[in-house]
């Protein structure tokens, strides 16, 4: 089977800095997917040019069996790729239930089937009790798993979470792990995460990539990798195996 999202030796460079370095790897269809690596490895930068934020300086990125490298963030969203924010941007003065909507909206035309999307994904997401709250009245749990279903609204094919699990307890890292198992066993969704947190990591990923300044230094099962020599010196430390 073709892979949904094959990313084959891209690159971007910001002024003097090589920031992704021909990185290549391949995400298939229903897999949960791994990017990991230190402050600085070029995660980010390699996500926001699947998300059409930047265009490559070289390289393809293939969706679905169509380039899309190059595309505008609004056309990469709407062939099916949604995307969460490292530093979580809900509308702060518009409710959960809003917001949720907002991203309904991308496919839909009528607002009362956007609506009734947007109850499906809150439900999904242990949101639906809060939906009348504002966005900027919640706590950092509930505003991360406000911006998984924001980006879930979209009805995606491909879902990148950049860091959903940052600054959480382990309690609230387990309850979204849960939940994205759930949507991917359920929905066959394909996700693509950026993590730091290994806890999250290694309960999540059939497949790990590891990013060390720009290159794609390892990848593979997870048991595999975190026990890579490269991987340990560069990011994880003799403690963490
Ligand atoms: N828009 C930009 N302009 C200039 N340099 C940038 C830009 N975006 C990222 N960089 C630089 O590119 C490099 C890779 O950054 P990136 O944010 O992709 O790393 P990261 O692996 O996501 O890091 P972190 O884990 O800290 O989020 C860094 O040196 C960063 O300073």
């Amino acid at each position: 089977m073709s892979p949904l999202l094959k990313v084959e030796g891209v690159s971007k460079r910001f002024r003097g800095l090589l920031a992704v370095d021909k990185v290549s790897f391949e995400v298939p269809q229903g897999g949960i997917y791994a990017v990991i690596g230190p402050n600085g490895a070029g995660k980010t930068t390699l996500f926001n040019m699947i998300a059409g934020v930047f265009a490559p300086d070289g390289g393809d990125i293939t969706f679905a069996g169509e380039r899309i490298d190059g595309l505008l963030p609004n056309q990469v969203a709407q062939r099916g790729i949604g995307r969460t924010f490292q530093i979580v941007r809900p509308f702060p003065a518009l409710t959960v239930e809003e917001n949720v909507v907002v991203g309904a909206l991308m496919k839909r035309k009528d607002v009362s089937a956007a609506r009734a999307h947007a109850h499906d994904v809150m439900r999904r997401l242990d949101l639906y009790d809060k939906r009348a709250q504002r966005a900027s009245s919640m706590t950092l749990p509930d505003r991360k798993r406000l911006e998984v279903a924001r980006a879930l609204a979209t009805d995606p094919k491909l879902l990148l979470l950049d860091e959903v699990m940052a600054g959480l307890r382990p309690t609230e890292t387990d309850r979204i792990v849960a939940i994205l198992k759930e949507l991917n066993r359920d929905s066959g969704l394909t996700i693509l995460l950026i993590e730091h947190v290994m806890r999250a990591v290694m309960a999540l990923a059939q497949h790990i990539v590891v990013l060390h300044h720009g290159a794609n230094i390892a990848e593979g099962a997870p048991v595999d990798v975190v026990r890579d020599k490269a991987v340990i010196d560069s990011y994880l430390g003799a403690e963490a195996v």
